[in-house]
């Protein structure tokens, strides 16, 4: 058993004892440092720990916090500015509570942070900016925190995944990244492609699947649930370690496609007891306020699991976090930054919030 989780919680080299019962937690998201040799399928993965900054990748590319920094450039500009100098009064407050809303944390987590803020301005009795916004930082990695999970492989033969969200929200995409990122710490990775509207999704998968040795298990016209049930069936007879089944990209408020995730959901588990183990929305980080609405309305259909969160590289501002924290904290267990593998990392609320505020 392992798990995919950020790189402080762990000893690389020794593992965390873990209670009884419990997965132990490592870190994880890069290539081992020495290119493992695959174990039979039924095998559980040696544990394996991961550290951002020593994964090697190509010069020059930057670390993956100073990348983080620059996609999220927009809102820590916005807010790092606000403290330069500033005196602590109602002005300050103002212009805080437009840049977070500015940044998409919505109303309800602006208003929160700015109330507690403020009272912690009192009991600490803060007298400078530079204090205040270091107090801003604290209260926001406390409201993000809840939100970091440890994504664990291992507990299920196969662990099967769903993985949802709206078109070109980046799912096939992650499943890629995390399909290779698995395979490269010795788990065998099975894919549906659960997408049978669009031919060229489906093409993309079974293109990708070859060229990374991973089987895909399509059919040309059909029913997405029947795709899904076969996946399991196969991952099962397989001894798979993992089964992560694509659905195709739809809107909250297309009703009827919402009712077919619910009926995927419902055939996977009469695949196999307790499936889809992991039941993951993918949002792209550029959608706002509206990222909030896709979570609600994907989890009531669902009762989602995790969220992965994408294209923190773009225009993204990041505050849809605190907004989700706040509203429906559903766990994010990955953000991606870019196209390539090592884009995307577990969720790390003081690395964020660092990146963020800096
Ligand atoms: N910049 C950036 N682009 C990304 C990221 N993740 C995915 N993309 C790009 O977003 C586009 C859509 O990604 P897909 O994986 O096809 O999205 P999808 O959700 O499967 O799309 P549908 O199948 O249409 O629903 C592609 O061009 C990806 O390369 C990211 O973290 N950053």
């Amino acid at each position: 058993m392992f798990s995919f989780f950020k790189k402080k919680t762990v000893t690389p080299d020794v593992p965390p004892a873990a209670p009884a019962g419990v997965a132990p937690t490592l870190a994880p998201l890069s290539p081992p440092p020495v290119a493992p040799s695959a174990p039979a399928p039924t095998e559980p993965a040696a544990p394996f720990a991961f550290d951002v900054e020593t994964a090697p990748r190509p010069e020059p590319k930057q670390s993956w916090m100073s990348r983080l920094k620059a996609g999220l450039s927009k809102t820590s500009a916005n807010l790092s500015v606000l403290f330069v100098g500033a005196r602590i009064d109602d002005e300050l407050y103002d212009e805080l509570e437009a840049a977070l809303l500015m940044s998409d944390a919505g109303i309800d987590a602006t208003e929160y942070l700015l109330e507690a803020l403020k009272r912690k301005v009192k009991d600490d009795k803060l007298l400078d900016a530079a204090a205040v916004k270091v107090a801003l930082k604290s209260l926001m990695i406390d409201l993000l925190r809840p939100l970091e999970k440890p994504f664990v492989l291992g507990r299920h033969q196969p662990t099967v995944m769903m993985i949802s969200g709206v078109n070109g929200a980046g799912k096939t995409t992650t499943i890629g990244k995390l399909a290779k990122h698995m395979q490269a710490h010795g788990q065998s990775v099975l894919l549906a492609a659960g997408d049978t509207f669009r031919a060229a999704a489906r093409e993309q998968l079974m293109i990708w699947g070859q060229r990374n040795n991973v089987t895909v298990i399509s059919q040309e016209s059909g029913d997405p649930a029947a795709v899904s049930y076969d996946a399991v069936q196969s991952g099962k007879a397989k001894g798979t370690n993992v089964v992560m089944i694509d659905t195709a990209g739809r809107l909250p408020t297309q009703l009827h496609l919402m009712n077919e995730l619910q009926k995927i959901k419902r055939v996977i588990g009469k695949g196999m007891d307790e499936a889809p183990h992991e039941t993951l929305l993918v949002i792209d980080g550029n959608t706002g306020q509206n990222a909030l609405t896709q979570v609600k309305a994907f989890d009531d259909a669902l009762q989602l699991t995790g969220l992965i969160i994408t294209k923190l590289d773009g225009t993204a501002k990041g505050g849809v976090l605190a907004a989700i924290a706040r509203v429906r904290p559903v766990p994010v267990y990955f953000i991606g930054i870019g196209e390539q593998i090592e884009d995307l990392q577990p969720f790390d609320a003081e690395e964020f919030v660092e990146a963020l505020l800096g």
